[in-house]
């Protein structure tokens, strides 16, 4: 049996990924053999390894790097940090933009890099945007012990726009709250500095 990591992930098996795409590729009456698909299968066994690398990480340990500013309660943003994930139901990209709101408990604050880490870590997945969103925010609790927090997600998932419905430009909303900022009057802050 295939050992799993601690996100519950097996490794990801290259030769395996490359001989399941030469299948795919004969599947779909595609010559695999032919000059310009040789290296595919190599190709695509390489970008799972780098747009499923999340499921090889704990992306909330990014947020372990903590510094600590006495008496600082005050809402922090980090706005417009482009992901791009795969949707579980297609396997097909859906892309946009987070939106971490938090509110520091005591000061205990983290890296803001480690915030974009952390939402790529879990946006490298097979996802559903809900999950996606809900994850970054327990991640933050779970790390931080904030006051509060508010997680916003925009995308344009690819499944509804390239194939489907072809609804071009649909863009679909997620936000996930925790803490303090379920109170209306915070959480309405936080919307207005987030432009939203
Ligand atoms: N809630 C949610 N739905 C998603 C997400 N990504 C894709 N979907 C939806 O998953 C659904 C799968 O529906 P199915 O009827 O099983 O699949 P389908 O026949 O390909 O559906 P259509 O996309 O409507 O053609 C679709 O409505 C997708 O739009 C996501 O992140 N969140
Ligand atoms: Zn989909």
């Amino acid at each position: 049996m295939v050992e799993k990591n601690e996100q519950g992930f097996g490794p990801i098996d290259k030769p395996r990924v490359e001989a399941a795409v030469r299948e795919l590729l004969l599947a779909i009456g595609e010559d695999p053999d032919r000059e310009g698909l040789l290296g595919t299968p190599d190709r695509v066994a390489r970008a799972c390894e780098e747009v499923l690398g999340g499921m090889q990480e704990d992306p909330g340990a990014h947020l372990r790097k903590q510094f600590h500013e006495p008496g600082n309660q005050e809402m922090v943003i980090v706005k417009d940090i482009p992901f791009s994930s795969l949707c579980e139901h297609h396997i097909l990209p859906f892309t946009g933009r987070a939106h971490v709101c938090y509110i520091p408990r005591d000061g205990r604050i983290t890296g803001l890099s480690k915030i974009a880490r952390c939402v790529s870590g879990y946006a490298r997945r097979l996802q559903v945007q809900e999950r996606l969103t809900g994850q970054i925010a327990d991640a933050m609790v779970r790390e931080l012990d904030p006051l509060g927090v508010l997680v916003v997600l925009e995308a344009e998932h690819t499944c509804m726009t390239m194939r489907g419905i072809r609804a071009a430009g649909a863009l679909t909303t997620t936000s996930a709250v925790r803490g303090c900022l379920r109170d209306l009057k915070t959480r309405e802050e936080a919307l207005r500095l987030l432009g939203l």
